[in-house]
């Protein structure tokens, strides 16, 4: 999944930022608190050093116990209220941080609902989870934990070091001379290292698909006897992982003893200096702790930004990948107001639709499906008969020049997209349930599920029975979690959940393949007392399935080879005779075979 266009990365920055203003405000006022709260401590060392121990300048009135007992307050009043403005930062971060991870969450979960079919076609599952979840989560830690980080430590570094300029400017200028070096090294570091945690991240990823994918496919494995294969797999990308993890863990081992090494000697070198010049008398006693306080306080957080910075590089890819996503245009709704009843005639005119330009898929299709008739299609593998249901429910939209579809004479470009969607009920080849109770998916349509509802379509669909066999009935939960349903319990389940839209217009997409052709047959004639008014589309590769169609086309490459009733086609020459008969006579096999084995 590649930015086709250049994306304005930082604008989604600002974007979610609008509402988190004051806690980012916040964050950064008390963090500044909080360091010079910190910054107050060596001062109040320094004093007692240089004027309390020394008894040259212990205030009016105060003997040295006292003068020492009231340093010691100071100090506590001080680290107390840098702790106060501590726990006041991190708050203002978490609220932050937190309103902000979650606006871009919902924000990318609403965009997907409504981006287009096509889109989600051409885009991997994985992909897009992986940049609703970590992309999102290396944003939010640039603006909610780095930026103010970079900001604190730049803020303490200058502080810092203006503090000990005011007490001695060779010693600072020493100190000083060493950070370059500690954040270049840093950064240049982690930057050379960031392919290699990226490579262990991609390593991650293939060793939790490789899992996923063998326990998904855990049926295909057992059956193949492939365990063995599988294990090996595993292995090698196990191997691959922890090769990466060792090699790495020796990086930064090389990493943090040179840069301890480099941070030691900056700070012998101040204490050395700091020795020097307080024999020569050019400091006091005081001083020279505070400058090892500063200096201390000052040691981490300048190893840590070189880190950071060259961290922060990350956040611009997954700026940019996130942005993608957001800037890809969802479905228009243009017509947003145009809910016709949709119980007129389906016209087909000079349809004609290709997925890639090189590729046409339905050539010039023509056809009217009346009103409250059932219109049943067969064709071979591939010849465009789910495309024409995606068209009618505008999972893809028509292009101009390429034909009309209407419905009671309006173009469905016209009509409300999910009007147009709530009002076709569509069962698909492959029924996707969710994993919750079989009583949530039959209701999924509804705000309000009533029982008796529910177990009508079911009994129309014909599973009633075989979900009330199952312990919890209705609810039983579907799925990973729960019952594994067969695939002809889950068509049948999918027409329940169709049924209780209660639509004009019913869409069957081959979704009665995995019913044997007895409760095929059973759930025809109750659908058929059912849904007496609605229109009905049937895809089916089975003849005794459509027979009873008012109308029956018949598909190959993208073009309708014959039209008309069971009848007309059985009387002529062409594929539909010829498939009625190979059918036929394998039934009569079947059926013979059957005799034998008695
Ligand atoms: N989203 C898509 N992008 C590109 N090509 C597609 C897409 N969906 C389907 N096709 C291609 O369009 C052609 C027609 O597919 P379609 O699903 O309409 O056939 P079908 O007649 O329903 O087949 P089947 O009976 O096997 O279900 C196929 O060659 C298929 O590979």
């Amino acid at each position: 999944m590649k930015s086709k266009r250049k994306t304005d990365k930082f604008r989604i920055i600002f974007r979610f930022l609008k509402g988190n203003i004051r806690f980012l405000v916040g964050t950064l006022v008390f963090s500044v608190l909080f360091t010079a709260c910190n910054a107050l401590i060596p001062q109040i060392v320094k004093y007692t050093a240089d004027h309390i121990l020394v008894l040259d300048g212990i205030p009016d009135g105060l003997n040295v116990r006292q003068a020492l007992l009231l340093a010691a307050i100071l100090v506590v009043a001080a680290a107390v209220l840098s702790g106060i403005f501590n726990y006041l930062s991190k708050m203002c971060l978490a609220k932050g941080s937190e309103n902000f991870l979650k606006s871009i969450r919902d924000t990318l979960y609403h965009h997907t609902q409504y981006l287009p079919f096509s889109w989600h076609v051409q885009h991997q599952t994985g992909e897009i989870i992986q940049r609703c979840t970590s992309d999102v989560e290396v944003i939010r830690n640039f603006v909610c934990r780095q930026l103010p980080e970079v900001f604190r430590i730049c803020f303490l570094i200058i502080l810092y070091l203006g503090i000990m300029f005011s007490m001695n400017v060779p010693i600072t200028l020493a100190a000083a001379a060493f950070f370059p070096v500690i954040i270049g090294y840093s950064a240049f570091f982690h930057s050379r290292i960031g392919k290699r945690f990226q490579d262990a991240d991609e390593a991650e990823g293939a060793l939790s698909s490789t899992v996923q994918e063998n326990l998904t496919g855990v049926r295909v494995v057992r059956a193949f006897g492939r365990e063995k294969y599988e294990i090996d797999r595993f292995d090698q990308k196990n191997n691959a992982y922890s090769d990466l993890w060792v090699y790495l863990g020796k990086l930064m081992s090389v990493f943090w003893a040179s840069g301890d090494l480099i941070t030691n000697l900056q700070v012998l070198t101040v204490m050395v200096l700091g020795v020097v010049f307080a024999v020569e008398g050019r400091i006091t006693l005081g001083e020279f702790i505070a400058f090892l306080s500063y200096n201390a306080s000052l040691t981490w957080p300048v190893r840590s930004l070189g880190r950071i910075i060259s961290d922060m590089s990350k956040a611009g890819v997954s700026m940019e990948r996130v942005a993608y996503i957001l800037e890809a245009e969802e479905e228009d709704a243009t017509d947003a107001n145009n809910k016709p009843a949709l119980t007129g005639d389906i016209c087909f005119r000079n349809v004609s639709f290709a997925y890639s330009l090189d590729h046409p898929i339905l050539k010039n299709i023509n056809f009217t499906i009346p009103a409250g008739s059932t219109f049943a299609i067969l064709g071979t593998t591939g010849s465009g008969k789910s495309t024409m249901v995606h068209l009618l429910n505008r999972l893809y939209d028509l292009p101009e020049g390429c034909g009309s579809i209407t419905i009671g004479g309006t173009d469905i470009r016209d009509i409300d997209r999910q009007y147009l969607r709530q009002n076709i009920g569509m069962v698909l080849q492959e029924p996707f349930l969710f994993s919750r109770t079989i009583r949530e998916n039959i209701g999924i349509t509804k705000e309000q599920l009533l029982d008796e509802e529910i177990r009508h379509a079911a009994e129309i669909a014909c599973v009633d029975e075989s979900i009330l066999h199952f312990t919890d009935g209705y609810d039983t939960i579907v799925g990973e979690r729960g019952v594994t349903l067969s695939g002809g319990q889950k068509q049948r389940v999918a027409i329940a959940r169709m049924l209780m839209k209660q639509a004009p217009v019913l869409v069957f997409d081959d979704s009665l393949s995995a019913v044997d052709t007895e409760t095929d047959n059973k759930i025809r004639k109750e659908l058929k007392k059912e849904m007496e008014k609605a229109t009905v589309i049937m895809i089916s590769h089975r003849i005794t399935s459509l027979m009873q169609a008012d109308c029956i086309i018949v598909m190959d490459k993208g073009e309708i080879q014959q039209m008309g009733t069971h009848d007309q086609l059985i009387q002529q020459e062409g594929p539909y005779k010829d498939i009625y008969e190979i059918q036929m006579n394998s039934d009569i096999r079947l059926m013979e075979g059957g005799a034998v084995c008695e």
